[in-house]
């Protein structure tokens, strides 16, 4: 077993290297909330940001049970064969409140967690849907410079965690269900305002027809919902036969060509940096707002007095943001 990393230009090493267990490392360094591991993996961050950038980062999103982890499977152990170095990471918020994660559990990937070039990393599993959306972007830059040239991303389509997702990739797929009577069932509006590609998977079998159906009726809801130009492609596939995902991969690569052929790629990238950071500002000050005993003291009595109708929202979110200045 290689030596742990003790400092940041040997984890920067290891991870240029494309050593697989000083990169598992680097990532749990940047998953830890501890102050001093914090510094530690900006330090390494800043080491390796030069050498990140050159994957093709997609979402891919789906209801539970809209066959995530058998599309990844597949479609990640075709682009392996084909040459490239996929990595799979996930944001599954849940997993911090049950402590396990759903989504990138490497049993759920069997084949592709023994692929010698792939990487499956299960969501992190503390903190905040931020604290898990941050790891997941800071190990993007992890596996790109460790040669990863596809990053898969995995969320669950409930919450608020697509958002966070599609903020930190170049093409977000939304896998959905052909679901005869009502073919929307499940997914969000947001959801399909985000998806910049969609197939309806599991169109095999007695399900095919279906799928197909439901493929023409997701076409006609998005061209209403986004207007004939902005609407993604809706395809249909099946991660257990692996048809039809050479046109998914198709329609993800044309959708990065017509980003970069535009210039919209830097300028889509350079933006979710600016995001980022700003998404952490909000955090941040969220969390020291919520974790200062002078806000704390208060807040119960405010929200009663709110409840009751005695005091207006304004006049406590006032109150709240006084006491909190008050502090320095
Ligand atoms: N017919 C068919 N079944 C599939 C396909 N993909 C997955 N399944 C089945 O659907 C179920 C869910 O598949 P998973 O790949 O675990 O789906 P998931 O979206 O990751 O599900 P969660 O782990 O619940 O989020 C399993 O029983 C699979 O065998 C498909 O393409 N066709």
């Amino acid at each position: 077993m290689a030596r742990k990393p003790v400092d940041v230009r040997e984890y920067a090493k290891g991870v240029l290297d494309g050593s697989r267990t000083v990169l598992a490392r680097a990532i749990t360094l940047v998953e830890s909330t501890k102050p001093a591991h914090r510094e530690l993996a900006q330090q390494l961050l800043v080491e390796l940001l030069p050498h990140a950038g050159g994957a093709q980062r997609v979402g891919i999103t789906g209801v539970p049970g809209a066959g995530k982890s058998t599309f990844i499977e597949a479609l990640g152990t075709s682009l392996t064969a084909a040459g490239h170095r996929v990595a799979v990471l996930a944001v599954d918020p849940s997993s911090s409140r049950s402590g396990g994660s759903i989504l990138g559990d490497k049993t759920r990937m069997a084949r592709l967690a023994v692929d010698e070039n792939a990487f499956v990393r299960p969501s992190p599993t503390s903190g905040t849907l931020g604290g898990v959306a941050r790891a997941t972007r800071e190990s993007i830059v992890l596996v790109e410079a460790a040669g990863y040239d596809v990053v898969l991303v995995e969320t669950v389509g409930v919450g608020q965690s697509e958002i966070a997702v599609a903020n930190m990739v170049d093409c977000f797929l939304l896998l959905a269900l052909a679901r005869t009577g009502d073919q929307l069932q499940g997914i969000k509006k947001g959801v399909l305002e985000l998806a910049d590609v969609v197939a309806v998977n599991k169109a095999d079998g007695p399900h095919e027809a279906d799928a197909r159906k439901a493929a023409r009726e997701l076409t006609g809801a998005l061209r209403l919902l986004r207007g004939p130009e902005a609407a993604p492609k809706v395809l249909t596939c099946s991660g257990l036969t692996a048809s039809g995902l050479d046109d998914v991969w198709g329609a993800v690569q044309a959708h990065r060509a017509a980003l970069e052929s535009s210039g919209e790629l830097d300028s889509r990238r350079r933006q979710q940096q600016v995001d980022w950071a700003w998404s952490m500002v909000h955090d941040q000050l969220l969390a020291s707002l919520h974790g200062s005993p002078e806000v704390r003291a208060v807040v119960p009595e405010l929200e009663r007095r709110v409840r009751d109708g005695q005091l207006t929202a304004t006049l406590a979110a006032e109150e709240i943001l006084r006491v909190f200045r008050s502090l320095g």
